[in-house]
């Protein structure tokens, strides 16, 4: 199988490396590498030989490969890919973008959730498999036992984003934020007799000046969070918000019989790990025993947290699970408004499960269909 890969060297792209080179996915198949900077050049060091990198814009060359993996954005997907189609290339094409997602010709690829909506896909010759929404897919990574149980009315999810969800260049804002609010304290934090009311004033005032780096998420974050994410919907959603509903009823082959999802999507100081706090809102009373069971028992990877203080501060935040797979959910309780109603909270690696290996799954079953 000859399989392109676009935006190796970008963050979602080195994570999907990694995870394949861990995996040995390259083992059985020809990768050829593109770029759309830096044509001739060397590609990654994946232990094997691989030609020189190809021109990410040439239809011919692209029209050659059996796949092709993308993680190089919409804007290169808007690009290539209608013309590549209309060249008559019959290839499979697996996405990170979100540009193909809502297609009618494209599935939404979650395997530990929606195997079977792929493998029907397959078999009726779909040919393109684009990783969901980040925050989409850990919701479901962690409660998807629910849904494939039928036990969910609705969901409103209350999420913490990670600063990678916005790119490398925000990570890298976030910890210059960070570092230039203390720099600005120093000498105050140091002096143990400051009045802890002074550093704050001080903090504020800087915060809300203009020597704080802000190009990139265009408001303090550090200190700070910020309740919108993409753009401005006419209802009143941001597109972070919307992508919730119509993702899930996709990735879910829901049909008629809509689940509503809803939220406010927040971003917030982490690195690369989204948090979500759930409200779920059951089809029935039923027991939590039975409940936590139906959710650990869901996937390989989801983790269900004891609902008990120090077991959640080890275990369910972005610092302990950032890097990881394992999706943990926990605060795992009943709520005041009755039986059926669960609170919830889960954290997942947003790089991870929210962006590159629910890609470099599909790849895998492509090669053992
Ligand atoms: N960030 C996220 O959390 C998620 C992102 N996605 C999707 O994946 C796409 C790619 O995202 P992301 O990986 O964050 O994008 P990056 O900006 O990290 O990388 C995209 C491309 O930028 C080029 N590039 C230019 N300068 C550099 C550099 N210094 N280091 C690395 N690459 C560089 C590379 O292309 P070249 O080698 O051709 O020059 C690279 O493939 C997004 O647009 C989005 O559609 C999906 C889910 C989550
Ligand atoms: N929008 C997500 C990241 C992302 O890339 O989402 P999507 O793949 O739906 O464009 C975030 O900011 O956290």
């Amino acid at each position: 199988m000859k399989v392109g890969f676009v935006g190796w060297r970008g963050m979602v792209g080195s994570v999907l490396m990694e995870r394949m080179l861990v995996e040995n996915d390259f083992a059985d198949i020809e990768p050829i590498f593109f770029t759309t900077s830096n044509v001739g050049g060397q590609g990654p060091s994946i232990g094997k030989d691989i030609p020189a990198l190809k021109d990410a814009h040439d239809i011919t060359e692209l029209k050659s490969l059996d796949a092709i993996v993308s993680c190089q954005g919409g804007d290169y997907t808007k690009a290539v890919f209608a013309d590549l189609r209309a060249a008559g290339w019959q290839g499979y094409w697996i996405d990170a973008a979100s540009s193909l997602r809502m297609d009618d010709e494209a599935i939404i690829v979650l395997d530990p959730v929606n195997d079977q909506v792929i493998r029907d896909g397959l078999s009726q010759g779909v040919k393109n498999y684009i990783g969901g929404n980040c925050t989409v897919s850990l919701m479901l990574m962690a409660i998807g036992g629910l849904f494939n149980a039928g036990l969910v009315e609705w969901v409103s999810a209350m999420t913490y984003q990670a600063a990678s969800g916005a790119g490398a260049k925000n990570m890298r804002e976030l910890i210059s934020q960070m570092g230039a609010i203390e720099h600005n304290v120093a000498d105050k934090l140091a002096d143990p007799a400051s009045a802890i009311l002074d550093i704050d004033r001080q903090v504020a005032d800087f915060i809300r000046g203009d020597e704080l780096p802000t190009d990139q998420f265009g408001a303090p974050l550090a200190g700070s969070l910020l309740p919108w994410i993409d753009v401005q919907l006419e209802n009143g959603q941001s597109k972070e918000e919307w992508k919730a509903q119509v993702e899930t009823n996709k990735i879910l082959r829901t049909g008629d019989d809509l689940i509503p999802v809803d939220g406010t999507c927040v971003r917030i100081g982490a690195m690369r790990c989204h948090s979500q706090a759930l409200t779920i809102k059951l089809k029935k009373d039923i027991p939590m025993v039975e409940i936590e069971s139906i959710i650990a028992n869901a996937n390989d990877w989801v983790k269900v947290v004891p609902n008990d203080r120090d077991v959640t501060l080890q275990e369910l935040t972005p610092a302990a699970v950032t890097g990881q797979l394992h999706v943990p959910v926990g605060r795992l309780r009943k709520m005041n408004m009755g039986g059926e109603y669960l609170n919830a909270f889960t954290v997942g690696d947003q790089l991870l499960w929210g962006a590159a290996e629910p890609l470099r799954r599909m790849l895998r079953i492509l090669r053992e269909a």
